[in-house]
């Protein structure tokens, strides 16, 4: 296996406020929990799980100019992240609080900064890095219309320097409000696809996890469907259909499961790993994530 070249993420750097909640929440409630503070967003997630990996990684990102942007920036660097973040004037960071409770989780979003991440950012980081060889997306990027731009440009440019794609599908909720016709638009042709059940059933309609990943092969060259605790499959355009189990965990908190996942989904696929290696590694990294409270690699 020969160690993959440098890998640069764009998109989401969150503050995360993490409640695991001791009981079920109801309106009027009081609801014990152990809460917690810290690094989130999809994007800064899977850049620090790369980075524990051993591979080089950049994040392209923005927050506001303020403690939490600082804040973040510092724990990014600390975990061997190489930040090419912008600093927005007059946005706040952006800031998710998480409820966890039974291996579920809502989030309450305020994105922030992200919103403000620029095309002209994107372009500068990418010319300052020219030993990078894969670029991953997180399609919050793409979604939220404010970013947009910056998304659609990140994944023009990489094309343009020669390097690999990947793109995590983030979210159903803003998959759905934008339509699938129109995201697969976006993301035509793509190395490789990252999406949840409910991503993939919004993208390919309710069919069985195989059939949405031949469906979504037509757009993105490898699709990978996660399925949480059922596993996941890999299905691309000249092999059989993969499938891997996950691990059995005691689930503490879901939160950044899937950016581990993708994590060791690319350092293991980009350093040459077949399918099955690659989902092996990546299971593994998703099982270590649940098994913590928090979106990114213990120290
Ligand atoms: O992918 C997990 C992340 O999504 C949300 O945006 C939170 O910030 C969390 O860290």
């Amino acid at each position: 296996m020969t160690r993959p070249a440098r890998v640069v993420v764009v998109g989401d750097v969150i503050t995360d406020v993490v409640a695991v909640l001791s009981g079920p929440l109801a309106a009027g409630s009081d609801t014990g929990a152990e809460i917690s503070f810290g690094g989130g967003g999809q994007a800064a997630n899977t850049a620090a799980w790369i980075a524990a990996q051993g591979v080089t990684v950049t994040l392209v990102g923005a927050v506001g100019d303020d403690d939490a942007g600082r804040d973040r920036v510092a724990e990014l660097d600390h975990a061997g992240v190489d930040c090419a973040v912008e600093r927005v004037v007059g946005a706040a960071t952006g800031t998710v609080i998480v409820l966890a409770s039974d291996g579920e989780r809502t989030m309450v979003t305020s994105r922030g900064a992200n919103l403000a991440l620029s095309a002209e950012h994107v372009e500068k980081a990418l010319a300052a890095v020219p030993d990078a060889g894969h670029l991953h997306l997180s399609a919050y990027t793409l979604l939220d219309a404010g970013s947009r731009g910056a998304g659609l440009r990140a994944l023009a440019a990489a094309r343009e320097r020669g390097l690999t794609t990947s793109v995590d599908a983030a979210s159903a909720a803003p998959l759905r409000r934008v339509g699938a016709r129109t995201f697969l638009g976006w993301v035509r042709d793509v190395d490789l696809l990252l999406v949840n059940a409910d991503e993939a059933t919004v993208l390919a309609g309710g069919l069985d996890p195989a059939a949405q990943g031949r469906a979504l092969s037509a757009t993105a060259r490898r699709v990978v469907v996660k399925r949480g605790a059922a596993g996941a499959v890999w299905v691309d355009r000249t092999t059989p259909v993969c499938a891997a189990a996950a691990r059995r965990v005691a689930v503490v908190d879901v939160t950044g499961a899937g950016d581990a996942f993708a994590a060791g989904l690319l350092t293991a696929w980009l350093a040459g790993a077949s399918p099955t290696a690659a989902l092996s590694r990546a299971t593994d990294l998703g099982a270590l994530a649940v098994s913590t409270a928090g979106a990114r690699p213990q120290p």
